[in-house]
Formats: C-alpha cells, structure tokens, sequence
C-alpha cells in the first residue's frame, strides 16, 4: 500500500506528519519526528523574536479524551533559529523526508522580513504561512479578516515566490468558504492551505473546581482534537472542491486513528497533520495510524490514496 504524495513540488514517503506547534518548537523534538514514521515534519510557528509564550497552564486534554484546550501564545525560539535548522537540514536523507517551515509573524512587516530572510537562504524548505493563531490577547485572527489576508498575500507571495501553503482558521459560513477560496485562487503560487487550525476561543471548565482549565485569556483558547472532526473535513473539502490549478490541501483536526485519516483523504486532503493525538501519545501514533490506514485501504481494495481522494459520496 502507497501513502506517499506530493506537495508544493516536494514528495512525502508517508502522508502523516505533525501539526505545526505540537512536538516541533526544539531540534531535539524535531529530531523525535524525524525519526518516526511521520513522512514529514512542521516547524512551531515562528515569529520575529523569540516568545515565551502565555503562562501556564496553557494546554489541556479534555475528559473522555474527546480533544484538548490549548492558548500557547506562540511560545517559540525565533525566526532565525528555523532558519539555521533549514540551513543545516539533510534534505537528501534516507527516509526521503522534506521539511515545513511555518511562519506567524506578529505583523505583515514581521512576515515580510521573514518570508525575504527563508526567500533569500534559497533553501529546499516549504513555507506554511500560519494566519489562525487564536491565542494572541488582542490579535484578530488575520484569516477572519479577508480584507487584511489578500493585503498579505499581495506583499508575501511575490517575495515568497516559490509554491507555499496557508495554515486556516476554521470557517463557519459558506459565504467564508467562497470569499477565501476566491482570494488564494489569485495567488498561483500558493501550493496548498491546511485546513485546520484549532476552534478559537472554546472555554473548557471543570465541574468539580468549577474552574477553566488553562490560565490564559480567562480560561479561552483554541479547541483541537476528536471534537473538531466534522469541522474540519468541512474545511477541507469545501477548499478541495473550491481551489483550482492543482492547489491542494492538508487535513488537520480529529486525527486519533486511521479512520480519521481516511476520511479527511475522502474529504479531499493530500496529506493528514496530527496535534492533539500527537501531544497525547508520543511519536508513536504515526506508526499506529499508518498501519490502521493501510489496513482499511486493503480492506476497501484500495492501493494507493489517489484511487479515493477527494470522492466522498454525497446522498
Ligand atoms: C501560532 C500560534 C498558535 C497557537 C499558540 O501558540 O497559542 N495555538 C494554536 O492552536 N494555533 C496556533 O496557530
């Protein structure tokens, strides 16, 4: 069974890889996905300057291991410090394993700097430009802004100017999914957008403390895991029906086994990012994941992922 596929010009052994902020700010943890069986792996979204980040606690699972709360508040080493990984990264190592570098600059400013340092180091790299942080106090989420998303990409996909990907927020309203579709389908060299990035603003109490379970924002921060499946196969086949020349998406939200995985390819995802279930099990869940996905691939007759992308059945 095949579950390589091809993204913004580079080619993963295996379609699962982590969700950007979940096991990837460090080298070490880096170096932890590498070394699993994950096709590929995502930098911790990365700013201008380092960030420690919002106070703890600041991530959560939620009871009946139905998801997680998270309001990290972009807790990352910096900008530069990525790039010196992308510098010394082996892209022609064994496992075949290409490397995403997200960015979520703090202002368009911050991102072009960015964007023109990862353009101007020429390296092999994909860029994941990440507009859904919901964890910035005060910072509007610049992928609910549509106005301020295509500004930005109107100053960042010239620099950028290779094929790059989007991280999104979710979208609600059907309107939001036509708005958005319609302004990356102007920029050709956005290669893919990844849809999703965690539920915004959710609030997780505990009935017994009658307290939030995390410290920042009153207790507010962004939903991930089982809970925002059906969010986000919505996601990524109402962009996979709606983009066009070849631009593809990334499935992310809901991934705790195979089952989930093969749906968001059903949905319409090249490729399958997993965050709370990663968080919650170690590296290993990409090797369990894969062989589940295998074994329903070869229960369905299906060898390999293009025989079913894209063709879930409506009634
Ligand atoms: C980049 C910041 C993000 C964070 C964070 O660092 O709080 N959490 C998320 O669920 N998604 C993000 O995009």
């Amino acid at each position: 069974v095949d579950l390589s596929t091809s993204i913004a010009g580079v080619t993963l052994p295996n379609l699962l890889l982590n969700a950007s902020g979940v096991n990837c700010r460090y080298e070490n943890e880096l170096q932890q996905l590498l070394d699993s069986s994950a096709g590929s792996l995502v930098t911790k979204s990365a700013t201008l300057s380092s960030r420690d980040g919002n106070p703890e606690p600041r991530y959560a699972p939620l009871a009946g291991q139905i998801g997680s709360i998270n309001s990290m508040g972009l807790p990352n080493q910096g900008y530069e410090y990525y790039l010196e990984y992308a510098k010394k990264f082996d892209y022609n190592n064994a496992a075949g394993k290409p490397l995403f570098i997200s960015l979520a600059g703090m202002s368009l400013p911050d991102n072009k700097a960015m964007c023109e340092a990862f353009r101007d180091a020429n390296l092999p790299c994909v860029l994941e430009i990440n507009f859904s942080c919901p964890n910035l106090p005060g910072k509007p989420q610049l992928g609910y802004d549509m106005e301020a998303m295509e500004a930005a990409l109107q100053v960042l996909a010239p620099i950028i100017g290779k094929p790059f990907g989007i991280k999104l927020p979710p979208y609600f309203d059907i309107a939001h999914f036509d708005q958005a579709a319609a302004i990356f389908n102007k920029f050709d060299n956005i290669a893919y957008v990844t849809c999703i990035n965690s539920v915004g603003n959710g609030l997780a109490i505990d009935w017994e403390s009658e307290t939030a379970l995390i410290k920042p924002k009153d207790g507010f921060g962004g939903l991930g895991g089982l809970m925002v499946l059906q969010t986000s196969l919505a996601n990524v086949n109402a962009f996979y029906r709606r983009l066009n020349n070849g631009k593809q998406v990334i499935g992310c939200g809901g991934v705790t086994s195979g089952k989930e995985a093969f749906l968001h390819i059903l949905a319409g995802a090249s490729a399958v990012q997993i965050g709370t279930q990663l968080q919650e099990e170690g590296t290993g869940v990409f090797e369990r994941v894969s062989k589940e996905l295998e074994e329903i691939m070869v229960a369905k007759g299906y060898t390999n992922v293009e025989e079913f992308r894209g063709k879930v059945k409506t009634l």
